[in-house]
């Protein structure tokens, strides 16, 4: 087999970030939409957040210095001139000597800096006894703490998370400039590949295990997909199929024949697609299992033969495919979800490629405890019982019982 350009992983990656740029296009969405996507502007903020300087405690508002010295056995006295009702205006000014009653979240009145807590006074009449002093700005949140008007808020690139969505909403912004959704095109490739819904398998063939299982990593992951039929192992019927995925989507994801046998047309396919510069950049990763996957960009697009063997499609589509589209959508830096476990067996592995095994998390303190999943990259049953891969480095010859690790979990 001819792998003419095998890189490492970590040269892939490298390549990934420096070919592979952010669709341009954006568009407008309602907040209430907008979860997950991509910020495709800074937001400024335009008001102080909050308006006003607001209790977090039920409370006396008062002026900190008046409470100095104030304990149990020496409360300090101050004369409750008034409430402040929730919602509303606080109207009374505090002088030296006085207090007002604040609700959680209500206004502090002009002149006082910090709210003395329930439970550290007692009102008999209008005269409160303080047996705790508070520090300035003690159990209040000052107006414009959260955000202050000419700050940036958040900065194009950020994903949108619940909370980024609650500080835009803190704002009153319902209407924001995100980058438009990624869509990628996904065609199974191969004369013995059949829908997955056909009943009666005729032997030599096999149902389409990849065009379900890619196209649902890429929708966890909020990505549109297009899915074509299967492309047979004809080049006319292979080129037209991925033709029409390739004008339609921002990348296309082949699997199959990624691999060089005499009726692979994968190659060749890729290549006649758009304007083939620079055309395929990796033919080949130093990585187990997944090693003939092949990366391509032309008209600007990412192009990415995936091994047909489910395991491999799976994992390359997770460690590469995920970073591709994480960079069509805009977002600042690819950042693996991954976790620390403790391995329960030893683990043999040939120096110069980088391992990917299929491991089981269980729990356990302090580490999760992580058992591999051993078996063929055809296999489904390693999958499902999988929770991550762990990924032992390039330069090591295998990992030993009791090493920590940090493993991918499959998202
Ligand atoms: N002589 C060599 N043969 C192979 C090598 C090698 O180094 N020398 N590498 C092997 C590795 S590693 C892999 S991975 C496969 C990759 O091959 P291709 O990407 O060309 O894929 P196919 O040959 O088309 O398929 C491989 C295998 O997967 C099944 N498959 C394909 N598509 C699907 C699908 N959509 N759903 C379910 N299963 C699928 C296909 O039937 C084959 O069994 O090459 C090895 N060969
Ligand atoms: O390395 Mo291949 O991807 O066996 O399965």
């Amino acid at each position: 087999m001819d792998f003419f350009r095998v890189q490492s992983v970590k040269r892939m990656r490298e390549l990934i970030d420096q070919q592979v740029r952010r669709t341009e296009k954006t568009e407008e969405v309602r907040l209430s939409e907008a979860l997950g996507r991509v910020l495709a502007e800074d937001i400024k903020v335009t008001e102080d957040v909050p308006s006003f300087t607001r209790s977090t405690v039920d409370g006396y508002a008062v002026i900190s210095k008046d409470t100095y010295g104030a304990s149990e056995a020496m409360p300090g006295f101050l004369q409750v001139i008034g409430e402040v009702e929730m919602g509303e205006v606080a109207t009374k000014v505090i002088h030296s000597g006085q207090a007002v009653y604040v609700p959680t979240g209500g206004m502090l009145p002009e002149g006082s800096d910090a709210v003395v807590m329930i439970e550290d006074c007692e009102q008999v009449q209008d005269l409160l006894n303080v047996t705790r002093a508070v520090a300035k700005h003690e159990n209040v949140i000052r107006r414009g703490e959260d955000a202050s008007s000419g700050d940036v808020l958040l900065y194009k690139g950020k994903t949108l998370r619940p909370q980024e969505l609650g500080a835009l909403a803190s704002l009153g912004i319902d209407s924001i400039s995100v980058v438009r959704k990624v869509v990628i095109g996904y065609l199974s490739s191969g004369d013995e590949i059949v829908p997955y819904d056909t009943k009666e398998l005729a032997l030599g063939k096999i149902r389409d295990v990849n065009g379900v299982t890619i196209p649902a990593l890429a929708k966890q992951w909020g990505v549109d997909v297009k899915v074509s039929h299967i492309a047979s192992d004809q080049f006319n019927d292979f080129y037209q199929k991925a033709e029409r995925l390739f004008q339609e989507c921002d990348a296309l994801f082949i699997s199959g024949g990624s691999s060089v046998g005499a009726k692979d047309y994968t190659t060749e396919v890729i290549e006649s697609l758009g304007d083939n510069d620079p055309g395929i950049v990796v033919h080949g990763v130093a990585v187990k299992p997944g090693k003939p996957t092949i990366f391509s960009v032309s008209s600007r697009k990412p192009v990415i033969g995936l091994p047909g063997h489910p395991a491999s499609a799976m994992i390359i589509f997770q460690l590469f495919g995920k970073q591709i589209i994480s960079r069509l959508g805009g977002e600042e830096k690819y950042k693996p979800v991954t976790t620390k476990a403790v391995l329960s067996q030893n683990i043999p592995s040939s120096p110069g490629r980088t391992d990917y095994i299929r491991v089981t998390l269980e729990e356990g303190t302090p580490f999760l405890k992580a058992t591999p999943a051993l078996g063929k990259s055809g296999l489904m049953k390693t999958l499902v019982k999988s929770d991550g891969l762990l990924e032992i480095e390039e330069k090591k010859e295998g990992i030993k019982q009791g090493d920590i690790v940090t493993i991918h979990y499959f998202l």
